[in-house]
C-alpha cells in the first residue's frame, strides 16, 4: 500500500509510487455515535463520488448508530471499547491493529470522540481527516454549537481538517459556513451544521482519495496550490453541485 495519496494517472509518480486504480482506495472510517456522516459517505460511494471504498467502520462505542448503518450498507462493523484498555496508547495500539488489517489509504474520523495519541497520529501522518463543527481555529473541542449560540456569533459552520497533534488544530481543507440566526436553538443549529457536513465532508474525502488534496510540509495543498487557514470554502450550492445533490433535498 503506497503511504502517498494516489495521482489519478496509473503511471508512477515522481516518487516511484505506482497509484491504486480509484476502485481499490481504501477507506476506515472511526465513529462514536449516531453516524450521519458515516450515511453520507456511504451514500457518496453508493454513487461512485467518494473516489473509493469504505472497508470497515469502527466505534469504540457499542452503541452507536453508526454500526447499524455500516452492517446496513454489508461493512465490515468493529466495536472496539476504550474502556477495555489501560490507557490511550493501549487502545490506539489495539486500533492500529485493527485499522491495519483493512490497510486504508485514507482513515476518517467521523464523530469519532477520541483523542488520539502521537503515536497513532504520526503512524498515519498525512492520511487521517476529522470533521469538527465549527469555523476552525475558533471553538476547538467540545460543546461547539452552544458556545457559539452563547456568544451570539452571526456566522457558525464545519471544518474538515487534518488530524495532527494539536486537538482539532490541523491543517483545515474545507469549511462551510451557516447564519446564526436570531433566535436560532441548539437543535437548529445543529441540524443546519450537520446538513452541509454531510456535503462537504464526502467532497473532501474524494478529493483526497484523488490525489488532489494533501498535505505538505508547510499545511495543506489543493492541486499542489497551499491552502488558505480556513481551507475551501464550499457554499451550499457549489458543495451540491459538486456532490451533484438535488439542493431543494
Ligand atoms: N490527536 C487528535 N485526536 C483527535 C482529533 C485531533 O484533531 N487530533 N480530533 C478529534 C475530534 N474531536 C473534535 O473534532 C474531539 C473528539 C473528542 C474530544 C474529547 O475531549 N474526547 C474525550 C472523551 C469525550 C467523550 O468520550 O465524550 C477524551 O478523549 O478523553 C475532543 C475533540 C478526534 N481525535
Ligand atoms: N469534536 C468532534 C465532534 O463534535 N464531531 C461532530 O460530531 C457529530 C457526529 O455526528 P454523526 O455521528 O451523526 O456523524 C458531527 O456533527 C461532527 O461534526
Amino acid at each position: 500500500m503506497n503511504d502517498m495519496p494516489h495521482a489519478d494517472n496509473a503511471e508512477a509518480d515522481t516518487n516511484g509510487f505506482t497509484p491504486e486504480p480509484v476502485d481499490k482506495r481504501r477507506v476506515v472510517v472511526l465513529i462514536s455515535g449516531n453516524g450521519s456522516n458515516l450515511q453520507a459517505l456511504i451514500d457518496a460511494q453508493r454513487h461512485d463520488e467518494l473516489g473509493g471504498e469504505i472497508v470497515a467502520v469502527i466505534s469504540n462505542r457499542g452503541d452507536a448508530y453508526g454500526l447499524v448503518r455500516a452492517k446496513e450498507a454489508g461493512i465490515d462493523a468493529v466495536v472496539l471499547p476504550h474502556q477495555e484498555y489501560d490507557d490511550r496508547e493501549a487502545y490506539d495500539r489495539a486500533l492500529i491493529k485493527v485499522i491495519d488489517r483493512h490497510a486504508p489509504d485514507l482513515i476518517v474520523l467521523a464523530g469519532f470522540m477520541r483523542i488520539l495519541t502521537p503515536m497513532f497520529v504520526h503512524r498515519y501522518a498525512g492520511r487521517v481527516l476529522n470533521i469538527h463543527p465549527s469555523l476552525l481555529p475558533a471553538y476547538q473541542g467540545l460543546h461547539t454549537h452552544q458556545r457559539a449560540l452563547d456568544d451570539g456569533v452571526a456566522e457558525h459552520g464545519a471544518s474538515v481538517h487534518f488530524v495532527t497533534e494539536e486537538l482539532d488544530g490541523g491543517p483545515v481543507v474545507m469549511q462551510a459556513v451557516v447564519k446564526v440566526g436570531e433566535n436560532q436553538s441548539l437543535e437548529t443549529l445543529v441540524e443546519k451544521v450537520q446538513a452541509r457536513e454531510h456535503l462537504i465532508y464526502p467532497i473532501a474525502a474524494r478529493w483526497f482519495l484523488e490525489g488532489r488534496l494533501r498535505l505538505g510540509a508547510e499545511g495543506a495543498l489543493f492541486d499542489n496550490m497551499p491552502l488558505p487557514p480556513t481551507g475551501l470554502r464550499m457554499s451550499h450550492e457549489d458543495a451540491a453541485e459538486e456532490l451533484d445533490e438535488d439542493i431543494d433535498a
